[in-house]
């Protein structure tokens, strides 16, 4: 802390900023260090407050700086005097003055060469100051080079920097190290050596793509946080995911899973998917890790060779972004009857591809378009992924013999899995169809769902002809033969996903370059929330310490004990008014504030008292060392009650 003075209401603010005033006299008496450096100040005549007069300074001392001015080249730093006014921004202060010298000038930084200059913010909860100012327009500050440490260094660093998550080195023997606790930081650079100036407190670099369209107020919170829809989509999915369902009469647990709730939402049931047996969908949680599945119950299966539950092995194998994993296999009589389960993973909030187009229930027709037709490149997005799926499946020595758009689920914009997979592999076990001809069924099945969506029809293999006619409608050739290709895989014998593959490439390029793109986009977001867990620690962490009422009559805690300075930290932070008194609420003024204070800059804030009776200058860097000791204290008081 700079300073800690009890104001005198009769005496001028500037007074109370630091005990530098005290010095504003003596500036005449010292020598300009330009004259020192370079022989003359080209402020001298323009209101620099130092000595110029270098015969009166003509010290030993005098001399050596002299001799030493030979050996310095034109690459040496400048000296610059600077005004710092309290009412002044960082950028302000820096510029010097044009004509007369503010008093206030005897609180400027000392001349730090090699260092980046500390830059007093001098704010006060009364008065609004600009809190933006980027540093990065600092003439002084250092600039970031990415990967100028050591790589070495930078390892050792990794261990203990904070925003760096280890979450598989813990340590087996010693209790695991808390960096947060640590009241000088040293946790976070293991050498001085490896502390950069000045610390990139700034994390907000925006990362492409970006939104052009966006006017400079919506830019702001959209630059910071997830876009509202997809922060919306995320919680509903997560809310679907806890969902449960009190005074259930189903069964309390099926094995390891525990509160089943029923996801068929049709009271349509169809039995002619899984060889004419009826299909139940809950979704459950396991109790061995906590996570979300799907039980898929097959009503009435009995199993009678152990040899179809092991032909499930190659499915829990099975990896593809296209299919609905399957993670176990069983049958239980939890229902009062042996019935067989597959557990999958669950994907909250998803629909078959029949609900998430209305497929089978007609189209909404509006004039002379219909309204519900699915777009071509939505269809050929399908054809793509499906292809995809198949594709692992049938190299996979599998298939997947059902391919339906009740089995196909839509996990998100444009996504879909192949759902119910094993099912039948169980219950036709014993069947012995030759693997060929079902892999080539499932190209038929492919081509039908196909149909099926684009013609809005139920079941396309019971009329192909009329189906296709309505398809030919709304959809271009290259896309009707890909269907035409699939559906007479029934009659050519040679045909196989990879040769479907090679004809719809210049699709499948399209597809990967949107699924790039959109990858691209959740990046984008996903930068924007990577500060804010940290933000949220610090913030907790400041809220614990203060106004702790059962400190009230602890020195260290009290009105004028050493933690004061922390309540008036707040205010500045959180209840500044501007000059009309109104309050001011600026979400970036706060990030920059808590940024700063993570980072434990050197930067110096004024805080003043409500009463303005008490005044400190304190750094950043003091701030979290305060705050660290204040943390400290308190979790030790918390250990023992
Ligand atoms: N893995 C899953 N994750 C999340 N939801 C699922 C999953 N599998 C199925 N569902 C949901 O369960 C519902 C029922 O699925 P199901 O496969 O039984 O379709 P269906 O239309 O009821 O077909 P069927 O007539 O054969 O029973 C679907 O609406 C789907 O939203």
């Amino acid at each position: 802390m700079a300073a800690v003075s009890k104001a005198n209401t009769e005496e001028p603010k500037t007074n109370l900023l630091s005990p530098k005033s005290k010095n504003k006299d003596n500036a005449k008496e010292i020598l300009c260090r330009n004259v020192t450096i370079y022989g003359k100040c080209r402020y001298e005549d323009k209101g620099c407050a130092f000595n110029h007069k270098v015969e009166k300074a003509a010290t030993p001392e005098g001399a050596a700086d002299s001799h030493s001015k030979k050996s310095f080249s034109v690459d040496s730093p400048s000296f610059t005097p600077s005004f710092l006014s309290p009412g002044d921004g960082a950028k302000t202060a820096l510029r010097p003055s044009s004509t007369t010298i503010s008093p206030k000038a005897a609180s400027a930084a000392p001349f730090l060469p090699k260092q980046t200059i500390p830059r007093p913010n001098t704010s006060t909860p009364p008065v609004r100051q600009d809190a933006r100012t980027p540093d990065w327009a600092l003439p002084g500050a250092q600039e970031f080079v990415p990967g100028r440490l050591d790589p070495s260094a930078l390892q050792a660093q990794d261990v203990n920097d904070h925003r760096t998550p280890h979450f598989d080195s813990f340590p087996t023997n010693h209790p695991p190290l808390n960096p947060y606790l640590d009241p000088n930081g040293a946790a976070f650079f293991q050498a001085q050596s490896m502390f950069q100036q000045p610390l990139q407190y700034h994390q907000y670099a925006p990362l492409g793509p970006y939104n052009t369209n966006m006017l400079p107020y919506q830019r702001t919170v959209h630059d910071l946080f997830l876009p509202n829809d997809l922060r919306e989509d995320l919680q509903k999915r997560m809310a679907a995911a806890l969902q449960t369902l009190p005074n259930s009469q189903l069964p309390q647990h099926i094995e390891s899973y525990h509160s089943l709730v029923p996801l068929d939402t049709t009271h349509h049931k169809s039995s002619s998917i899984f060889g004419g047996y009826h299909s139940w969908v809950y979704k459950a949680q396991s109790s061995a890790n906590g996570h979300f599945f799907v039980l898929r119950r097959i009503e009435g299966f009995r199993l009678t060779n152990e040899l179809a539950i092991r032909s499930v092995q190659p499915w829990k194998h099975l990896v593809s972004a296209n299919v609905v994993r399957t993670a176990d296999v069983f049958t239980n009589r939890s229902f009062g009857d042996s019935s067989l389960f597959v557990v999958t993973d669950y994907h909250p909030l998803s629909k078959t591809l029949a609900e998430h187009h209305h497929i089978g229930h007609g189209r909404h027709v509006r004039g002379r378009n219909s309204i519900d037709q699915v777009p071509e490149t939505v269809l050929w997005s399908y054809v793509t992924q499906l292809a995809s799926a198949l594709k692992t499946i049938h190299n996979g020595g599998l298939a997947a013999r059902v391919l339906d758009t009740s089995k196909v689920l839509v996990t998100g914009k444009n996504r879909i899995r192949l759902n119910g997979c094993a099912v039948m592999d169980v219950i036709q076990h014993e069947a012995g169809t030759p693997l060929p001809q079902l892999q080539r069924q499932d190209l038929v099945n492919f081509g039908l769902t196909i149909l099926s969506v684009g013609a809005n029809v139920a079941d396309a293999s019971q009329n192909f002809a009329r189906a296709m006619d309505q398809f030919k409608r709304f959809y271009k050739p290259e896309l009707q033969n890909a269907v035409v290709w699939l559906y007479s895989a029934q009659q050519y014998q040679d045909r196989t996903t990879d040769q479907f593959i090679t004809l719809i490439s210049s699709q499948m390029i399209a597809a990967f370059d949107a699924a790039l793109h959109a990858d691209d986009n959740l990046h984008t977001e996903l930068a924007r929330e990577v500060e804010n867990a940290r933000l949220v620690r610090l913030l907790t962490k400041l809220n614990f310490i203060n106004e702790r009422p059962e400190f009230e009559h602890d020195r260290q805690w009290a009105e004028n004990g050493e933690r004061f300075f922390l309540k008036l930290f707040r205010d500045y932070v959180f209840h500044q008014v501007d000059a009309q008194g109104h309050p001011v609420v600026d979400l970036a003024h706060v990030l920059s504030c808590m940024n700063k204070l993570d980072a434990g800059m050197d930067e110096h804030v004024t805080l003043i008292s409500r009463d303005e009776q008490n005044c400190f200058v304190v750094s950043y860097r003091e701030l979290k060392k305060a705050i660290e000791s204040a943390f400290q204290d308190l979790n030790s008081h918390a250990r023992r009650i």
